[in-house]
């Protein structure tokens, strides 16, 4: 059962009258990169109708980055590009502005009746616990109703306050609408009071350093490797569980540090071996690195086909390459083949590398 106040009977149930009817499942839809625009910068909006295609996610970004003098162009600007541009394959998202901002309640009443039928997602920021997602949950069912939507829009929420991160599990039990998280290090360092001033990634500072080779302080203060840790591996694992564990999808979020991208691969990639599905672009150059990192490799492709082979009905134990696989490694490698699976469906380059793949036996 949901954790909601609703009973189990009501909580698939609309929330208005003649508003669409609430997914049971949340469709696994490819979306490696989340890419941000911000809709008033109209160099940024040209580029939109051209990345239709190359990218999983566009998202129009009304909160954080915009400017306050811009809040209006932007949802204006967002509403325009909508009604103008066919998105093909390509979802697209918006980040409204916060629930105790000036904006939102424009941004929502705005955007459901004009672009309604075109946004599959909205990013929620800030988000505290379920009383947010119930009031954007009721708020969205009614204006849907009111602009005949057939379909719902899903809600995704960032998890940036100390407090969301605390009531994660039932931020994500909220509504059947929720359709996934991504994590804000930014907001929530600050919230946290954490002592970093940068936008996600790594700091030098946290680290583990390797014992003294021996207990003199020559030794103590002698060579000794250091180990930078992972700042955001908490948050993206609560994340991670709680998102597994009501059917919906974790994402890393901004890397601000856009010269640095091979810092920024090696967070996508924690953030990917954790669970998560997804991650923001803030720049063009982020979204292949997040195409890269978010899609199997051939490598790991083809060893999950080779055990999946291996274990015929699924049960029991084999060896393969000197190592014991069996039922639980196979439900390993079943995610790994589905999701290329799911990706090569949407990707051609991907689908001739993956198609390319031939296991020991089968015909090249
Ligand atoms: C903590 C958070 O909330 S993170 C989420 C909010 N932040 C965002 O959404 C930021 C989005 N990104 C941006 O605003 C910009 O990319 C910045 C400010 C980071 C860098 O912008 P610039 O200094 O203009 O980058 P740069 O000069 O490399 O841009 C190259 C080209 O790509 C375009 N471009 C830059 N970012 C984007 C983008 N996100 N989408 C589309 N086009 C973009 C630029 O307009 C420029 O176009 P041009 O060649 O026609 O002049
Ligand atoms: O909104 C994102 C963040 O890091 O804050
Ligand atoms: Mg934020």
């Amino acid at each position: 059962m949901p954790s909601s106040s609703r009973s189990a009977k009501d909580f698939f149930r609309p929330l208005a009258v003649g508003a669409p009817t609430p997914p049971t499942e949340i469709p696994a839809r490819p979306s490696r990169a989340i890419h941000f625009f911000d809709p008033s910068n109209a160099k940024m909006a040209a580029k939109i109708p051209q990345m239709v295609g190359s990218v999983d996610v566009l998202l129009g970004n009304l909160e954080d980055a915009v400017k306050a003098d811009n809040k209006e162009a932007a949802r204006e600007g967002l509403v325009k590009i909508a009604q103008e541009t066919d998105f093909g394959p390509t979802q697209l998202w918006t980040r409204i502005n916060a629930l105790d901002s000036p904006w939102v309640l424009d941004d929502l009443t705005t955007l459901v009746p004009a672009i309604g039928h075109k946004l599959d997602v909205i990013m929620v920021p800030k988000v505290q616990g379920a009383e947010d997602i119930h009031y954007v949950d009721r708020l969205l069912a009614q204006l849907e109703a009111k602009a005949g939507l057939e379909k719902p829009i899903l809600v995704h929420a960032i998890l940036e306050t100390a407090r969301g991160v605390a009531n994660v599990e039932e931020i994500c039990g909220a509504s059947p609408r929720m359709q996934g998280l991504s994590l804000g290090p930014a907001d929530l360092a600050a919230d946290r009071r954490m002592k970093t001033t940068r936008v996600g990634g790594g700091h030098p500072g946290y680290l583990v350093r390797q014992d003294p080779d021996g207990s003199g302080e020559e030794a103590i203060n002698g060579a000794r490797t250091t180990y930078q840790q992972d700042l955001w591996h908490y948050t993206i694992a609560r994340m991670v569980d709680a998102c597994a564990m009501h059917g919906i999808y974790p994402y890393y979020g901004p890397f601000g540090d856009i010269a640095d991208v091979v810092a920024c691969e090696d967070q996508f990639r924690n953030a990917f071996l954790l669970g998560c599905v997804g991650t923001w672009s803030l720049h063009p150059k982020q979204i292949a690195i997040a195409n890269r990192v978010f899609s199997p490799s051939v490598e790991d492709v083809t060893h999950a086909r080779r055990v999946v082979a291996a274990m015929g009905d699924g049960t029991g134990a084999v060896m393969l390459d000197g190592k014991m696989e069996d039922d639980a490694s196979l439900k390993q490698c079943l995610v790994m083949v589905e999701l290329a699976e799911e990706l090569a469906a949407i990707d051609p380059d991907l689908k001739k590398q993956y198609d390319a793949i031939t296991l020991p036996g089968e015909d090249a």
